[in-house]
């Protein structure tokens, strides 16, 4: 669901390859993320998912291609990461931390923004646990405290890596109803998940990486259109096994 009013994607990659010790993780791959939109990064262990992430972040340098965030080159800058929120598979912090100095150390970080959400602050009910160190948090405790932490400043992009991992029943609905509002608010969602279900129900476009390389990029009906799949589940169990869908013309739609 783009927003016809904003034309410009957010984020822009183009020709981005990277390796690490000569091995080719990220081979020229070129996406947009679109603003208002949930992008779903999928693609088995290993496939280059985080590092694009962070590539986006300016944490990984690549070595060739271009990131445009807001039509502006990020090579050698870093202050668009204020405009993103990450929330990473693991985060880590000192295990005396409290989920309430994290938030503040992160509130000091950012200095005096325009706009805070802190809805899921409340959603998650934190206030119950946020001044116990992390070392006595379940990890579903710290995964809402690193949600709330990634929703805080209302980025204009919420990276978010396997967010649901460890959430029970309850807290993934709330995520889940927290990161359509985030979309249907004109912002961009990336969101990197192995549960396909619920990237069914949440994504308005796929990246299926395959070995560094995008296998295929485009909406959820055209993926199951072009796989003849019913679920999204399906269609990416067929991606897999060949890793592209050569025969159904162009890797995007
Ligand atoms: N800093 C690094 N140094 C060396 N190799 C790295 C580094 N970061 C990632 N890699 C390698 O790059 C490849 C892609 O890793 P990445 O974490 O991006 O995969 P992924 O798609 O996120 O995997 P998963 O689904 O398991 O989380 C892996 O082979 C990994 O070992």
């Amino acid at each position: 669901m783009t927003h016809p009013s904003l034309p410009t994607p957010l984020v822009s990659v183009r020709g981005l390859s990277k390796r690490f010790a000569g091995r080719p993780v990220l081979s020229d791959l070129s996406l947009d993320l679109d603003r208002g939109a949930v992008t779903a990064i999928i693609g088995p262990n290993g496939a280059g998912k985080t590092t694009l992430n962070k590539a986006i972040l300016g944490l990984v340098r690549p070595d060739a291609g271009t990131i445009r965030f807001d039509g502006l080159d990020t090579a050698g800058r870093i202050d668009h990461r204020a405009s993103i929120g990450y929330m990473p598979q693991l985060a880590r912090y000192p295990e005396t931390f409290t989920g309430r100095d994290v938030l503040s150390l992160l509130s000091e970080l950012r200095g005096k923004g325009p706009e805070r959400d802190e809805s899921l602050i409340e959603a998650f009910e934190l206030e119950r646990f946020l001044d116990q160190p992390a070392r006595a948090l379940s990890g579903g405790q710290r995964q809402r405290i690193n949600a709330a932490a990634a929703f805080l400043f209302a980025p204009q992009l919420l990276l978010l890596d396997e967010p649901t991992a460890g959430l029970d029943p309850v807290a993934s609905g709330i995520l889940k109803r927290a990161i359509r509002r985030v979309r249907d608010a004109g912002r961009a969602v990336v969101i990197t998940s192995h549960i396909l279900s619920e990237l069914q129900e949440l994504a308005d476009t796929i990246v299926f990486l395959h070995e560094g390389r995008i296998g295929w990029q485009g909406a959820v009906p055209a993926l199951l259109d072009a796989t003849g799949a019913s679920t999204l589940e399906e269609a990416i169990a067929c991606l897999m096994q060949h890793g592209t869908l050569s025969g159904h013309g162009s890797v995007s739609a």
